[in-house]
């Protein structure tokens, strides 16, 4: 990038800072000494506060970054024999450098196309019954991401309708919620009905993405899942040790509200941008809008004319295109400068 360009941020949710909730609680945790390795009181507090946020009497367990929380749940899920079924885009096949595999010692990643990022129950149901022989890894868990990985979301009859195939042929569900408040902010519903009410066994909720500096909490609503789960923590080097430091900025986002409102405005944002662009002509949406990313298409002497512009995309994600995502502080100030841009290089 040019030295001369301010670099300006629209790569990823990963770019933004910390809120000033998670940042409040980050400095009170920090008054005091207090147990190591999940026995302070603020992992115990937040532990509790998942639990009534979610009204379920679920497991809680926290990490550092989301490969991790993705590919320690996957390993607790089946057998080194077994495969996962997954989109062709998720993020556990495009871009966790086989981190699912390495820990599940060998799990299989079957992936399956589907339009808006989405899998289908058919689309699984053509995976599960493809073979049947020893050669074949078998399918025990399917593995969705809520927001997708193309900033699209599962409705709840569609994840009811996911429930019922995995039902059919004794498959657990994953939920990589990289961006889950996202889609419960897009989609209006509380996080019991994007979960364990349709079926989630267990859900992976980054909290990267919503505000803090890193943490992820890994919530199984199938208990039995979670049997020795810290021992996989600790074994992957993802036991934390001042684990109050990832606990008390969730507390902040979740007694403050800011996990939702911080996603509601990075929804909002998103949809700003999605409206401009569409107005500009020749531009068109590769995806629905309805979450926090936006993606389209540009010409290469646009997208090489934005980043000499400053501004920072990645190209790689999803079926290709610019992804633009919207964090808790994306600003419209920031979205109107990227327009006038775009607008210019495509004159
Ligand atoms: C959909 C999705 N899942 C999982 C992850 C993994 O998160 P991390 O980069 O913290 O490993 C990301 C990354 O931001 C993601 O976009
Ligand atoms: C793609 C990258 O790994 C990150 N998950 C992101 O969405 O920015």
């Amino acid at each position: 990038m040019p030295s001369e360009c301010t670099p300006r941020f629209l790569a990823s949710d990963n770019t933004s800072g910390i809120c000033p909730e998670a940042m409040q609680y980050l400095l009170e945790a920090n008054q005091a000494d207090d147990l190591a390795y999940g026995n302070d009181r603020w992992t115990a507090r937040a532990a509790d506060r998942f639990r009534e946020m979610f009204d379920y009497d679920c497991d809680v367990f926290f990490v550092f970054n989301g490969t991790a929380a993705n590919s320690l749940a996957l390993s607790a899920m089946g057998r080194s024999y077994h495969s996962v079924i997954c989109h062709e885009l998720a993020h556990i096949e495009t871009d966790e450098c086989g981190g699912p595999e390495f820990f599940s010692n060998g799990a299989k990643l079957l992936t399956s196309p589907g339009a808006n990022g989405k899998l289908t129950p058919q689309g699984i149901e053509a995976l599960v019954t493809k073979r049947s022989d020893i050669h074949y890894p078998k399918p025990k868990v399917v593995s969705l991401t809520q927001a997708t990985e193309v900033g699209t979301v599962y409705s709840r009859e569609e994840l009811l309708a996911i429930r019922a195939m995995a039902d059919k042929h004794d498959l657990r569900l994953h939920m990589d919620g990289a961006r889950f408040a996202n889609a419960c902010a897009g989609l209006k519903a509380t996080p019991a009905e994007l979960t364990w009410q349709v079926g989630v066994d267990v859900l992976c909720f980054s909290g990267t993405k919503n505000g803090l500096a890193f943490g992820e909490a890994i919530l199984f609503f199938n208990r039995e899942l979670a049997e020795d789960f810290s021992y996989r923590c600790k074994q992957a080097g993802q036991l934390a040790s001042k684990m109050r430091y990832v606990s008390a900025p969730w507390l902040g986002l979740l007694e403050s509200g800011a996990w939702l409102t911080n996603a509601e405005h990075a929804n909002a944002m998103a949809r700003y941008l999605s409206e401009g662009l569409q107005a500009l002509p020749g531009v068109s949406l590769m995806f629905p809008t309805q979450a926090n990313s936006v993606f389209v298409e540009f010409p290469p002497h646009a997208i090489e004319a934005l980043k000499a512009r400053g501004w920072t995309f990645y190209t790689f994600i999803g079926a290709g295109g610019a992804r633009f995502v919207c964090a808790w502080n994306t600003t419209v100030e920031l979205l109107d400068q990227l327009l006038a841009d775009v607008k210019a290089v495509l004159e």
